[in-house]
């Protein structure tokens, strides 16, 4: 079945992860997200707590770990309980993708459970950063997102030189996961086109920071016709 512009809506995160995003350029992003009619804002931990009267009914998308995901678990479970604390409602934390590399798939559960553990009853989804796992390395950390109580597997977090979310990447996890667990693609989705296409791979989220564009070029493409953007790095 396509998706429908109504339904990409109610799975869009509108997503802002600049490193060096101010105050100011956040209430301009909000006032953005509540034009667009997106439920759903994902945000540095940092920018919390969000003015109420800014926020108004969007809901708070915080990242955990990001965007290296190289931070020792207890940090981030601290990080994804303070998140919570200041109002984030989902948490996107990025897996250590080191332990995945070395097939410590224990240890990525384990870090996974830690922020699990951390922020009961709030949707948790996990970043596997998959353009920089192997095919092997993506199912494993998939088995231990479910393992540990994660509710979705994420892509990427779309400042990785590896690049970002791959239809490939997004079938194996869907196969992995297998309706179980969400899917979230993000990372270099800019295009109608290109949500219809990752919606058919199996993804039931989308993290976009180009959600303007996408809406525009639902019913014109050349509307929402986009240059590709590199990965940010970091
Ligand atoms: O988590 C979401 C991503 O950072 C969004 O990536 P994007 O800016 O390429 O849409």
């Amino acid at each position: 079945m396509t998706l429908t512009k109504t339904a990409f809506l109610a799975a869009a995160d509108h997503t802002l992860l600049a490193p060096g995003t101010t105050r100011a350029e956040l209430a301009a992003f909000l006032r953005d997200a509540h034009g667009l009619g997106v439920p759903r804002v994902c945000v540095s931990p940092s920018l919390l707590p969000i003015d109420p009267e800014l926020l108004g009914e969007l809901e708070v998308v915080a990242v955990v770990g990001f965007p290296s995901g190289a931070h020792a678990a207890a940090v981030k479970a601290a990080e994804a309980a303070r998140a919570v604390a200041d109002g984030a409602r989902e948490i996107d934390m990025v897996v250590n993708r080191g332990l995945a590399r070395a097939g410590d798939l224990a240890g990525v559960e384990t870090e996974i459970r830690a922020v699990r553990e951390a922020v009961p009853g709030r949707v948790l989804k996990v970043i596997l950063e998959s353009a920089a796992l192997s095919n092997a390395e993506i199912i494993g950390v998939c088995r231990a997102a479910e393992a540990a109580g994660a509710d979705f597997v994420k892509t990427s977090t779309g400042f990785d030189p590896a690049g970002g979310a791959s239809l490939d990447a997004v079938r194996l996890m869907a196969s992995a996961v297998d309706g179980r667990l969400g899917v979230k693609a993000s990372g270099g989705i800019r295009t109608a086109e290109a949500v219809r296409a990752f919606a058919a791979a199996g993804a039931t989220r989308f993290g976009v920071s180009g959600t303007a564009a996408i809406l525009a070029g639902w019913d014109d493409p050349a509307a929402g016709a986009t240059a590709e953007r590199e990965p940010a790095g970091y």
